[in-house]
């Protein structure tokens, strides 16, 4: 079997098949585009209906995985939703995230982590604070963020986490609970699942799974 006709990759493997798409012909930024487009989709059909203008926060970290998450803010705004973007720490440090913070900016309204704990009313939180990036243990912005999201989710928000709930990491094999992380509604993760979205004593954490085609195994497979 090909690495990318499997179900589920470690984070290692997933880096291996994005180098491999982009060499295919599928940038790091259509990758992006198609992840952030796609998980947008999948949030406005996970909706009720019932809800006519929803709210929208989506808290992006420095990363690709707040990267994604400003694509996904871009889709909800141009959808007709009240959308910000909460910047857990501060401004976007890779390129594509950079280049999708920038289609933002302007559009919707941009706020810091404090400033977000004064609002509320979200009938949707979106967490691109970190994906297959995460390593270690969640630190003070990480932790004062993951908290926030978990309170929003306990007034009516439904949490959608992007590619993993922030403060799990990727290929977590530990049978413990982590100390603190994202409680999702539903976890979207790209192209194939990861380790820690195949353990069942995290289902509190992951909520459902839904596994988003990035066009990697397309890109791939020709
Ligand atoms: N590659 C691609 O093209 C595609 C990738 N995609 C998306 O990108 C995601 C992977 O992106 P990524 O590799 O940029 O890592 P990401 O998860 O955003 O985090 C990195 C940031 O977090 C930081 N950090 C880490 N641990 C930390 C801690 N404990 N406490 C505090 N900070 C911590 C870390 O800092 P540092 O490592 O320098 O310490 C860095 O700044 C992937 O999950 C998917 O969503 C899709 O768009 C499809 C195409
Ligand atoms: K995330």
């Amino acid at each position: 079997m090909e690495l990318y006709e499997k179900e589920t990759v470690t984070c290692e493997e997933m880096k291996k098949l994005e180098r491999a798409a982009d060499a295919a012909g599928l940038s790091y930024s259509r990758m992006m585009e198609n992840a952030g487009t796609r998980a947008a989709e999948i949030i406005r059909e996970n909706i009720p209906k019932s809800i006519e203008k929803p709210r929208a926060a989506v808290f992006c970290g420095k990363g690709n995985n707040g990267g994604d998450g400003f694509v996904v803010a871009r889709r909800l705004s141009e959808a007709g939703w009240s959308v910000v973007a909460v910047l857990v720490e501060g401004e976007p440090a890779t390129e594509d995230a950079k280049k999708n913070y920038l289609l933002i900016r302007d559009r919707i309204e941009v706020m810091n982590r404090r400033a977000a704990a004064a609002t509320g009313g979200y009938d949707v939180v979106v967490d691109a604070i970190y994906g297959t990036g995460f390593h270690g243990n969640l630190k003070d912005e990480g932790l004062n963020a993951v908290e926030l999201i978990n309170k929003f989710g306990y007034q009516k928000a439904d949490v959608f986490s992007l590619d993993i709930p922030s403060g799990l990491p990727g290929d977590y094999d530990d049978w413990k609970e982590p100390e603190k992380s994202v409680m999702a509604d539903y976890t979207i993760t790209f192209h194939a699942k990861k380790p820690v979205h195949d353990h069942r004593r995290l289902s509190n954490f992951l909520g459902d799974v839904i596994v988003a085609d990035i066009g990697i195994a397309e890109a791939l497979r020709k």
